[in-house]
Order: C-alpha cells, then structure tokens, then sequence
C-alpha cells in the first residue's frame, strides 16, 4: 500500500464531464495533479491527454507489472502508471479517471483514497457525447447503455456530485466538498469507523 497523499478517483458514465472537471479542478488548486493515463487509443482523438500505446505494448507493460491498476472498457484498455505511488508518497493530492469497475481495487490499494461520483440526466449525456464528436454514433450509443453502472459496495469516502449544470458551479461544490474536507475526513478514519460509508450528497 502507497500513499500519505490523497488519490481521488473521478467516475462517472461517460460524457459526464470527469475530464473537464478534473482539469477545472486542477487549474483552481495547481497543488492538485492529474494522473495522465495509459490508453490504447490514438493520441490523436485528442480530449485528455493520455499515453497512446498499442495492444501489444499494453499487453507487455501490465504483464511487467507497470500499472497501479487496469482495466478495460468500450473496446480499450486503460493503465494507471505505478509510478503514482511516489507523487502520493511525497504527499501529494491527485486527481484520476476511473472505471467505476476498479474502485474496489484501487481503495485496497491506496491506503488514502477517496472517490467523486459526477452524475447528469441521461439526456444531458446524450447530447455532450454527440456534441463532442470523439465516438461514432454506435459507440455514444454503447456508451450511454453503461451510463447507470453501479457503484460497488463497501466505499468507503464517496462524494457524489452533479453536474448537470454549469461546470462552474461543479467545480465550487468539488472544491468545498472534498478538497477541505480532507482533515475531517482523515480523522473520522482515526475513529476506527473505517468500514461504516462515509457518503456525502452535495446538492445546491
Ligand atoms: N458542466 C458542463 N456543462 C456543459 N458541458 C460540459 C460540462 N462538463 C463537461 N462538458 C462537456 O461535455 C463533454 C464531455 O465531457 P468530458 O469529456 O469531460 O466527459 P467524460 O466524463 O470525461 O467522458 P468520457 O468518460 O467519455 O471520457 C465535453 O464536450 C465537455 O466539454
Ligand atoms: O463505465 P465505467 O467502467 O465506469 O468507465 C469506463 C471507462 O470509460 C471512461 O473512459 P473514456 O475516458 O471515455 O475513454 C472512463 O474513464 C473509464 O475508463
């Protein structure tokens, strides 16, 4: 296990806005890093900005052992370098893209972890995934099938936020919500009340 610092995983279905929260975040608290991903996906379909490898090259460095976690979803592959472990270890609070499929990996593995729900009505996805253009029509498609996976159980920091409006005001409730939180939070843990959620709804 790793980590004095904060890792918060960002999930959410797809077009919610993890990435555009994350970066808006991370400009508002330059103490705050992002975790820049591992994608087997051309660097050239732009968004985030991730590594672009090829299957085999992904293939090669998870069986190497070079990933903290990995995972696969809508036809790729996804890696979190291991080398986070030493931003964390040296105190830092970052910020990385989730599949909502690894969080139970990723709090065994991280001693200080916390997880930030983003949530929008399905049509507010609809219309920011055609409106980005990245996915053709039959994978926007796929992708909103997934919108309502659930979380799993036994989290136990969640911070559910939505951001079905301004991206603005997302950001301020982050901020308020989580990134202040983190001595309180920390010492609710002291308490021993480890295995008891700790699910905060932030609302207006
Ligand atoms: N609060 C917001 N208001 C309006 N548009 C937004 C808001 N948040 C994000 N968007 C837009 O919605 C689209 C999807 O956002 P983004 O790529 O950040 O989502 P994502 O959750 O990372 O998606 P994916 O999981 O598919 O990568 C982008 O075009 C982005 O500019
Ligand atoms: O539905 P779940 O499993 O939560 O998320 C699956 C994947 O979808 C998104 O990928 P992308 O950023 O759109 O490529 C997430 O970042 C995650 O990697």
């Amino acid at each position: 296990m790793s980590g004095l610092g904060l890792l918060i995983g960002v999930v959410g279905p797809s077009g919610v806005g993890k990435d555009s929260v994350m970066q808006a975040v991370a400009q508002a608290r330059p103490d705050v890093g992002l975790v820049r991903r591992v994608i087997t996906r051309p660097e050239e379909a732009g968004g985030e900005d991730f590594e672009g490898v090829a299957e085999a090259a992904f293939e090669a460095r998870a069986g190497a052992g070079d990933f903290a976690l990995h995972w696969q979803a809508h036809g790729l592959r996804y890696g979190i370098p291991g080398t986070i472990a030493q931003d964390l270890d040296q105190g830092r609070t970052l910020l990385v893209n989730l599949s909502r499929a690894v969080l139970a990996q990723a709090q065994a593995r991280f001693a200080n972890f916390a997880v930030l729900e983003l949530t929008a009505a399905p049509e507010v996805l609809a219309q920011r995934l055609a409106a980005r253009g990245r996915e053709s029509a039959e994978d926007i498609a796929r992708r909103l099938q997934r919108a309502d996976y659930a979380l799993p159980e036994g989290l136990a920091r969640v911070v559910t936020t939505d951001n079905g409006g301004a991206l603005d005001k997302t950001v301020a409730q982050v901020l308020s919500a989580l990134l202040p939180d983190m001595t309180q939070t920390l010492k609710t843990d002291k308490t021993g009340a480890a295995d008891r959620p700790e699910t905060i709804e932030v609302t207006e």
